[in-house]
């Protein structure tokens, strides 16, 4: 399940979040890449400093505190956000992104990958992220503060930007929910009892939707 969400970040979010954009450094994408990614990543990215921790804070918490995001990806941890810079010539390859992330002690695997775009869809040309998926390509470029999640075990690429600067935060996250199926089921239940609540409230049927919701999230969830 591939999902655009609107306004994860507020225009206020969406200002400082920049600012400190404007106010790094930033360094070459490669650091941040498996050893075969690497090869078609051509980005820079803001580098690891407190400026970063700053912004990768502001963009977690907004996506944390997104009411469809934690229905959608069920997150058990998500890694600092990435600050990705594409300038004209620059793109990313083809690749699957790495199932396992981090450190011992803190490594987490990836279920769930995320885009969070910055930059005014207008103010660049070219930069889609394509996901190659078994109906064919979707290119995805979304306005500035909106989120895209997709699981993390497709190909997908950054199209080559060919004017403008494209401004990403990317991450991924770890679910409670291991198979994306099954968290479509689970967000597809959530959806229909939540609509059946403000149609009708508490009903038996919304009683019964929530206990089938209940008993697959204890099914299936790894805590
Ligand atoms: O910039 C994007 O939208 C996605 C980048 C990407 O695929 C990655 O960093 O692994
Ligand atoms: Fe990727």
């Amino acid at each position: 399940m591939i999902l655009c969400i609107a306004n994860v970040l507020s225009p206020e979010q969406l200002g400082e979040v920049r600012r400190l954009l404007g106010e790094g450094t930033h360094v070459d994408g490669k650091q941040t890449a498996g050893w075969h990614a690497r090869l078609v990543k051509h980005n820079t990215q803001l580098a690891a400093t407190d400026t970063a921790t700053k912004a990768s804070d502001i963009v977690r918490k907004a996506l944390m505190g997104n009411e469809v995001f934690r229905a959608a990806v069920q997150p058990r941890q998500l890694r600092a956000m990435l600050f990705s810079r594409y300038e004209p010539g620059m793109e990313y390859g083809a690749h699957v992104d790495d199932a396992l992330m981090g450190r011992d002690g803190e490594r987490m695997r990836s279920d769930v990958s995320m885009t969070v775009f910055l930059a005014d869809a207008d103010s660049y040309e070219g930069g889609e992220l394509v996901m190659e998926t078994t109906g064919g390509e979707q290119s995805y470029k979304l306005d500035a503060g909106a989120a895209i999640i997709y699981p993390s075990n497709t190909l997908h690429r950054v199209a080559p930007v060919t004017g403008g600067v494209r401004e990403v935060a990317v991450s991924w996250a770890q679910s409670l929910i291991r198979a994306p199926e099954q968290r479509e089921i689970l967000l597809d239940l959530d959806t229909a009892r939540r609509s059946l609540f403000q149609r009708e409230g508490k009903s038996r049927e919304f009683d019964l939707l929530s206990k089938s919701h209940a008993n697959l999230l204890r099914m299936w969830a790894e805590t």
